[in-house]
């Protein structure tokens, strides 16, 4: 986290990007494996973004905003997925409860910005 950054949500999930050219999903970063995936909210402008390390090196794999009118689909319950401009990011969490209670937490930054 920055300066001025809390997490209100934190999960374990591989964490996936899909790739459009080849129509199917890849892992993201360097190596498989799971990553904590945290929403943080930024205290003083509110607003708030998805940050992934690998739980065992820390490398970033996802860094990216909340905008306004994100969708986030819950595909199942483990599989949650949403674009932006650029990518589709996908989160297979490695059970219901991360996966429940991260998507409470994006509602709640999708209702705030
Ligand atoms: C309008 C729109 O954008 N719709 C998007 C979804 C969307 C809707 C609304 C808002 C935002 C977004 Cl993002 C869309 O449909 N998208 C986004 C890109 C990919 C996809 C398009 C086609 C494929 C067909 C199969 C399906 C898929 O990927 N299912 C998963 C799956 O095959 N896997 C993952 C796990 C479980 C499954 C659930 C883990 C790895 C792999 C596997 O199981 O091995 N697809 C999609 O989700």
């Amino acid at each position: 986290a920055q300066t001025g950054e809390v997490p209100i949500a934190s999960g374990r999930a591989n964490v996936m990007l899909y790739d459009d050219a080849a129509k199917k999903w890849v892992a993201s970063g360097t190596t498989q494996g799971l990553s904590k995936v945290q929403i943080y909210r930024h205290t003083t402008n509110n607003t708030f973004r998805v940050v992934g390390r690998k739980l065992q090196d820390h490398e970033v794999v996802i860094n990216c905003a909340i905008i306004r009118g994100l969708k986030y689909n819950q595909a199942t319950p483990t599989f949650h997925q949403w674009r932006d401009q650029r990518q589709v990011y996908g989160l297979n969490f490695a059970n219901k409860e991360d996966a429940e209670c991260f998507a409470q937490a994006m509602a709640t930054a999708l209702d705030t910005i």
